[in-house]
């Protein structure tokens, strides 16, 4: 409910509710009845996992819940928080299948907690017939007919995400792959993390701390300082590894980026939108305590983290961190680099199996000024470029119109930049027909996200 409707994040419930998300906590555990901090790794597991469900199942939900109650009116008048209890069983009968009776005991005990006992025999009522309907096998679905408006939002409720992102990616995609994304953004996300080798730390020394601790894990088959953990992250968080600087949580997507970027030592690099740092403190990574890469953000607390983090990670001898607007940077200073990498601010649409709430939160009408803020840091970040030296956009973005399109726009502005196939840095299954990276979270089973290498000629 506060993720909705006060804007705070999905993961406050991770490292234990420990730091930033502290009123979050307060909140979730006033209203729980419980302290989140009291939970064994087992349970704070399934509490992730029944927050992050029941916001990216939100429509859906909602659907199924509407359809039980009187008429609209009920639905739309419901109290939140009554609401959000209503979620939270729904989601834990229909998705996670648990045994229906400890969910209806459980929310029943939950709404007279938290509102009155009233509001407990509503949820027990609705709960009891969401049940009988799932065991006659005989849940409401939403029909796919009509025109394509009426499908998009028949599939929208289904996969549960916004009509305005299935007409998007039905046209863009077709139906059949547009339907598997939303699977994806709605599976339980992986993550990678990455052996700090700034600090020493090899993939082997990684692999042998996950086996000490029996989290479950693959190697990378892209990048050589990656593994990708499927569950247990928390084990790792909680063993202190990232604490200590020993690795760091990133996604191999992101690891392709700087393969595109190809950091060197000596390289003198401007990180034009740096925070929270990944990128950086890879790139600072790989260039061996030799060189100087300006890290660059708007953000103050935010590249604050960064210069922390490269302290930590013992790569802050190379980096050196400016708050500043990128675009007022670039028009008074004289700094010129080999290489720029301009990771810019984006709708995110490739990251939204991470970021539950993400879907939720982006309007249509975002992608227009994200498009005009990507293309006056585009500009900016070319006037920072050496002759002969290389621009790299990037985003965490699947869309074509802050790819692509962006890219083609720049170089009809900037004929003074070509287009650097990058299949000398990523594998060839990343590389574009047009010579550009691109993750597909379907087909790479990583987050979605674009590269271009673009060579400054004079
Ligand atoms: C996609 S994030 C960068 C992520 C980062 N490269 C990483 O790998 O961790 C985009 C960043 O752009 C920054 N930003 C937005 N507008 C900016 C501007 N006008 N000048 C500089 N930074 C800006 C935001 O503060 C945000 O940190």
């Amino acid at each position: 409910m506060r993720i909705e409707m006060g804007g705070a994040f999905a993961d406050l419930l991770n490292d234990k509710g420990k730091g930033s998300g502290d009123n979050e906590m307060g909140y979730v555990e006033r209203t729980l009845g419980f302290r989140t901090k009291d939970l064994d790794d087992r349970d704070l597991r399934l509490v992730t996992d029944i927050v992050g469900g029941t916001i990216r199942w939100r429509r859906y939900l909602d659907y199924l819940i509407g359809s039980l109650c009187h008429d609209e009116k009920a639905f739309r008048s419901m109290e939140p928080l009554l609401l959000q209890i209503l979620r939270i069983g729904f989601y834990e009968i229909v998705k996670l299948d648990m045994p229906s009776y400890a969910v209806v005991d459980e929310n029943v005990r939950l709404a007279k907690f938290s509102l009155r006992p009233g509001a407990g025999n509503m949820v027990n009522g609705i709960l009891r017939k969401l049940v009988l309907l799932k065991e006659s096998n005989s849940l409401p679905l939403p029909k796919l007919e009509g025109d394509d408006r009426a499908q998009a939002r028949a599939l929208a409720t289904l996969y549960s995400h916004p009509v305005w992102m299935v007409r998007r990616w039905t046209k863009l995609l077709g139906q059949e792959k547009a339907i598997k994304l939303m699977m994806w953004n709605n599976d339980n996300p992986s993550f990678s993390l990455r052996a700090n080798s700034g600090k020493g730390v090899t993939r082997a020394d990684l692999v042998m701390q996950f086996n000490m601790l029996k989290v479950p894990h693959e190697l990378s088959l892209h990048l050589d300082h990656f593994v990708r953990v499927k569950t247990g992250l928390q084990i790792v968080i909680q063993a202190g590894l990232l604490k200590q600087g020993l690795c760091a949580v990133q996604d191999e997507s992101a690891g392709l980026i700087v393969s595109v970027v190809n950091p060197q030592p000596g390289d003198s690099i401007i990180d034009c939108c740096a925070a929270p740092g990944g990128k950086t403190l890879y790139m600072a990574s790989q260039m061996h305590g030799q060189g100087m890469l300006y890290a660059i953000d708007i953000n103050k607390g935010r590249l604050r983290i960064v210069k922390e983090t490269a302290k930590l990670h013992q790569v802050d001898g190379v980096i050196t961190t400016i708050p500043s607007d990128l675009r007022t940077f670039a028009e008074s200073y004289q700094l010129k680099s080999d290489k720029v990498l301009l990771d810019a601010p984006c709708s995110g649409l490739g990251v939204l199996s991470k970021r539950a709430d993400l879907r939720w939160n982006r309007r249509l009408e975002d992608l227009e000024e994200l498009k005009k803020l990507q293309e006056e840091l585009l500009d900016a970040a070319s006037i920072l470029v050496k002759p002969g030296g290389v621009l790299v956009y990037s985003t965490c973005s699947i869309d074509p119109e802050e790819n692509e399109e962006r890219v083609d726009a720049f170089l009809l502005r900037h004929p003074e930049f070509r287009i650097d196939p990058v299949d000398r840095y990523v594998p060839p299954d990343f590389v574009t027909k047009r010579g550009f990276y691109s993750s597909d979270p379907v087909k790479h089973s990583m987050d979605g996200a674009f590269a271009a290498r673009l060579i400054r000629t004079l």
